[in-house]
């Protein structure tokens, strides 16, 4: 069966939980616990195939065995790369990130890393409070060409469950390239990256 990792990253408070809750439970919920970091599973049916989905909410704060930026970016086949658009240093936290997941998989197709790089602002219902406008976004999403959202987890149910969807299509296609492409000695090496971050706690929704 295949397996389709997601990695929701961005700054502390942008709505990562929250956007990934309302993808799997359709609920918005106020708050969440956010002293560790863990993988929500799902399994999905896409185009007659089942796919084990595996999405991983970080944990902003300072938590025992917490991974690094880089590890999360190894281990993920699709990145959700989240700011909060009435929070401008969010953005800029996001902006840093894009650039590190460019830098880390500049050895990759080029197609493919641009089809699994989603920038999402979220809390669009607080555009009174807005911070970064709307065209600040599309540059930044087009500056490093990967797919951008606006949206609200807390009023957007259905382009939230869109654009986990368009992500999940696009690393699953990522994902079949990737296995072509791959010679029987990378496989270790990938394991090894796996087993790094398997010591996690997982969260089945
Ligand atoms: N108004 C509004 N609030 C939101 C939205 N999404 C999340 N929030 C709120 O923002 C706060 C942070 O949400 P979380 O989902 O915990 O954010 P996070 O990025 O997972 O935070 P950490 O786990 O601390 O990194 C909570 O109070 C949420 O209720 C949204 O779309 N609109």
């Amino acid at each position: 069966m295949n397996e389709i990792k997601i990695a929701v990253l961005g700054s502390e408070g942008v709505g990562k939980s929250a956007l990934i809750v309302r993808f799997l439970t359709k609920r918005f919920i106020g708050e969440y616990a956010s002293s560790s970091e863990c993988i929500y599973r799902k399994r999905l049916s896409l185009d007659g195939r089942q796919l084990n989905l595996e999405l991983y909410d970080p944990c902003s704060q300072t938590c025992e065995g917490k991974s690094t930026l880089n590890d999360q970016i190894n281990w993920a086949d699709g990145f959700i790369v989240v700011y909060d658009i009435s929070d401008h240093s969010s953005f800029l936290t996001a902006k840093a990130i894009v650039h590190l997941i460019r830098e880390l998989h500049l050895g990759a197709a080029k197609r493919d890393v641009e089809s699994v790089v989603f920038l999402v602002g979220n809390k669009q219902d607080l555009c009174h409070m807005r911070e970064v406008r709307r065209e600040e976004g599309q540059h930044l999403a087009a500056e490093f060409r990967c797919q951008f959202y606006e949206l609200s987890a807390a009023e957007h149910y259905q382009e939230v469950a869109l654009m986990f969807s368009k992500m999940v299509q696009n690393a699953s296609l990522g994902n079949k390239a990737k296995e072509r492409r791959r010679r029987p000695s990378g496989s270790k090496s990938m394991a090894k990256l796996i087993n790094n971050v398997f010591g996690k706690r997982r969260k089945s929704v």
